[in-house]
């Protein structure tokens, strides 16, 4: 099976497009204004319309209120809509119902506990991507943190969902993510910069190629 890859927080014009040229499947645009990834509604809308028809445009947000959320997509137009904080199975269940878009779930992922706790979201989320837990320090960020997690802990395990891998993803190191896990989508954004928020296109390529080559 041909592996699906998204590479999250670009924020420029050159990195979305060296994305879809390298063949990205998914790209990520982060609208959290504490991230270094972060893009207004105005500049991911631009940004997204470079994509349209040749990649799926993913709006990350992180506990947005339905204000908030309902506004951002009325801008943006996702294809997807990834939630990054602590929402509830029940409101993406709901966002589910409303919105025409692919609902995914980020998740954590310390131990075989909160892999069994995500299957909360089963039957309420289109996929669940499995990242790295968030740090536990205040301020810290809920993702985009380039830490990878223990991947036997997705060795065998029954997949209701479908589901993606994130968390510390590298050209040197997402094939053998792929082999040891089985993951049909990898996602990747600060193990691809060369300063936090800034994408290295060279980066980009390597990372889609090592991917397809798993
Ligand atoms: O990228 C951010 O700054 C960010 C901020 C808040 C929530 C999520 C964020 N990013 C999510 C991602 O980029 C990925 O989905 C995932 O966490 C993998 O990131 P990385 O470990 O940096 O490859």
């Amino acid at each position: 099976m041909t592996v699906q890859i998204k590479i999250c927080g670009l924020s420029t014009p050159e990195t979305i497009d060296a994305a879809v040229e390298a063949g990205a499947s998914h790209v990520g645009l982060v609208h959290y204004e504490p991230s270094p990834r972060h893009v207004s509604l105005e500049d991911a809308a631009r940004l997204r319309g470079r994509v349209r028809g040749k990649a799926k445009a993913v709006l990350l947000l992180v506990n947005a209120d339905a204000q908030t959320t309902a506004r951002a997509i009325d801008v943006i137009r996702p294809d997807v809509l990834q939630l990054h904080g602590s929402e509830t199975p029940e409101w993406c269940g709901v966002l589910r119902e409303k919105l025409d878009l692919e609902i995914w779930k980020a998740r954590g992922l310390r131990d075989a506990g909160t892999l069994e706790r995500a299957r909360q979201y089963v039957g309420h989320v289109d996929r669940l991507l499995f990242d790295a837990p968030a740090p536990r320090q205040e301020g810290a960020l809920p993702g985009g943190n380039g830490v990878a997690f223990d991947w036997t802990l997705l060795a065998d395990h029954d997949h209701q969902v479908d589901w993606a891998l994130a968390g510390g993803l590298t050209p040197d190191n997402v094939a053998q993510a792929i082999r040891e896990t089985g993951a049909p989508l990898v996602d990747a954004s600060s193990g691809l910069e060369s300063a936090p928020g800034v994408k290295d296109v060279d980066l980009i390529r390597c990372f889609c190629e090592a991917a397809r080559a798993a």
